[in-house]
């Protein structure tokens, strides 16, 4: 049987309510011990999914606060053991001393994401819902808030059901050729294997095919600003972010490390991406910055390069102007709208990219570049209902289960024994199962958990 686990819930800063959460065997005593309803009554004698307000007692006995706490008996509950929480005024220093309270019960302090963990253990959720649990704190947008809590709901999970089902339902067909091993698979059945692999197929493609838009949602779009030294990219970053990220001079060749930071633009979460302006120099230590800069370029799935409109264009702009625009979709930023803008020779490129004026200084044209980001990723603004793939682990699993269901087409066109194709089809939905969490090794589960925060 499991252990009795706490932690605070709420974060660490004072805050109006400030949540202490119990779960497994002893929640419910525990919490009794330090907590006395003003009804008179102990906790565990009030109806259970009530809030009760009451008297939160500290670990030497004095009175911490005046609060509410409820419990729930298993399997009715967030993690299917008995829980309790006390809620609190939010002060860190009561949720310490509620906290020390409960361990003197002989609770122990809970591992970040515990309480989720034990409710997929427990049948509450599946793997899919459970990184979902994360993904919807983590959600920084609208739209990673709809995708995540769609997938709270179990839309991933129907999704996969469905192929998994399909897969099933096949293997009937497999038993039937098994019991006869000598003799080939009889045209009729083959066709209609062959019909329920294609279907597999071709909805795992499908499935996969939404993984760059999920994970674009829940991660945000890696977005490179590129340009060569002093043309602004710094300070586009810092004022795209609203604090000073980046150190910003007006030495050309002050960036030299790639800087990362999140920004919402245009209702697209970006992972923009600082880098060291592109020119040869003798400096080492820039010329492995540059070296960056390109490498970055490479993982970008938006560039915006950046023109000092108040210096000439010359010709290693356009080249990598170029280069942006045959790698990753590309916004062309002239920067420093607030000066004075050099003169530029017509440009000549076909297609054109979109183009925009900006200043940091100002923040005059930020919004029409948020526009131009929207245009770029219409659908990664806009949500989704949940079933997208949203992070490699899953994306992992349906590539593999697709893989099997492939390798399985292969062999029915080559007439291999019925048992080498019922394998593929049982490492397809072993593939599935891991995808959902009915089927996962204990140190993957254990990985996933970790990302969580304390309390969750
Ligand atoms: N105060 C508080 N807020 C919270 C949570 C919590 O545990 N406590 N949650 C958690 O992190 C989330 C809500 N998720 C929850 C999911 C299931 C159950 C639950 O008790 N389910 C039971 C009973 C349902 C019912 O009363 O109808 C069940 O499913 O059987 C509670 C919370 C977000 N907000
Ligand atoms: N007036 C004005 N000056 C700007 C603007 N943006 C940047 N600058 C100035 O241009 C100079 C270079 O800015 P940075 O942001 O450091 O340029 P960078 O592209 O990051 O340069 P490197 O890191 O050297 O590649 C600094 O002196 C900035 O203050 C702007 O919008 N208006
Ligand atoms: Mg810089």
């Amino acid at each position: 049987m499991s252990d009795t686990i706490a932690a605070i819930a709420t974060s660490p800063a004072p805050s109006a309510i400030g949540i202490l959460r119990l779960s497994g065997p002893e929640a419910v005593a525990a919490a009794s011990a330090v907590f006395r309803p003003a009804n008179g009554k102990a906790l565990e004698n009030c109806p259970p999914h009530a809030l009760v307000y009451g008297t939160l007692y500290g670990p030497d006995g004095a009175p911490i606060d005046q609060a509410l706490a409820t419990y729930s008996r298993g399997p009715h509950s967030y993690t299917g053991e008995d829980t309790a929480e006390l809620q609190c005024h939010g002060s860190p220093a009561v949720l310490a001393l509620g906290l020390e309270a409960l361990f003197a019960q002989g609770v122990r302090q809970a591992w970040p994401g515990e309480f989720t963990r034990r409710a997929f253990l427990n049948g509450r959720l599946d793997l899919t819902q459970a990184e979902a649990v994360a993904d919807l704190i983590d959600a920084e947008t609208p739209a990673a808030v709809r995708q995540a809590a769609g997938q709270l709901s179990g839309a991933l999970s129907r999704r996969v059901a469905a192929i998994y089902d399909g897969l099933v339902d096949l293997l009937a067909h497999f038993h039937a050729v098994l019991d006869y091993p000598d003799e080939d698979i009889d045209p009729f059945r083959a066709d209609t294997i062959r019909a329920g692999l294609s279907r597999a197929e071709g909805e795992l493609k499908a499935l996969l095919a939404t993984y760059d838009r999920g994970k674009y949602i829940a991660g945000g779009v890696p977005c490179v600003l590129a340009g060569r030294p002093n043309a602004g990219k710094s300070s586009l970053l810092n004022a795209l972010v609203g604090y000073d990220r980046a150190i910003v001079t007006d030495i050309p060749g002050t960036t030299r490390d790639t800087v990362e930071a999140k920004c919402v633009l245009g209702g697209v979460s970006l992972r923009l991406i600082d880098t060291a302006g592109i020119r040869d120099t003798d400096d080492a230590v820039e010329r492995i910055g540059v070296e960056r800069s390109r490498a970055a370029l490479e993982e970008a799935a938006l560039i915006l390069v950046l023109w000092d409109s108040s210096a000439p264009v010359g010709e290693e702009d356009v080249a990598l102007l170029k280069q942006a625009m045959a790698q990753a979709p590309t916004i062309l930023v002239w920067t420093k709208e607030d000066l004075s803008a050099a003169s530029c020779p017509p440009l000549e490129l076909d297609p054109m990219p979109p183009m925009v004026e900006v200043s940091a200084k100002t923040g005059q044209g930020l919004g029409k570049l948020g526009e131009l980001v929207a245009e770029r990723f219409p659908t990664v603004g806009a949500g989704a209902a949940g079933e997208l793939l949203s992070n490699a682990r899953q994306a992992g699993a349906a590539k593999r289960a697709l893989d099997s269901v492939a390798r399985g087409l292969a062999s029915l066109e080559l007439g291999v024994t019925p048992d080498a194709l019922l394998t593929d089809v049982e490492e397809a939905l072993s593939a599935l199962g891991e995808l959902t969490g009915s089927n996962i090794r204990e140190d993957i589960t254990a990985r996933i958990f970790e990302r969580f925060c304390v309390g969750k």
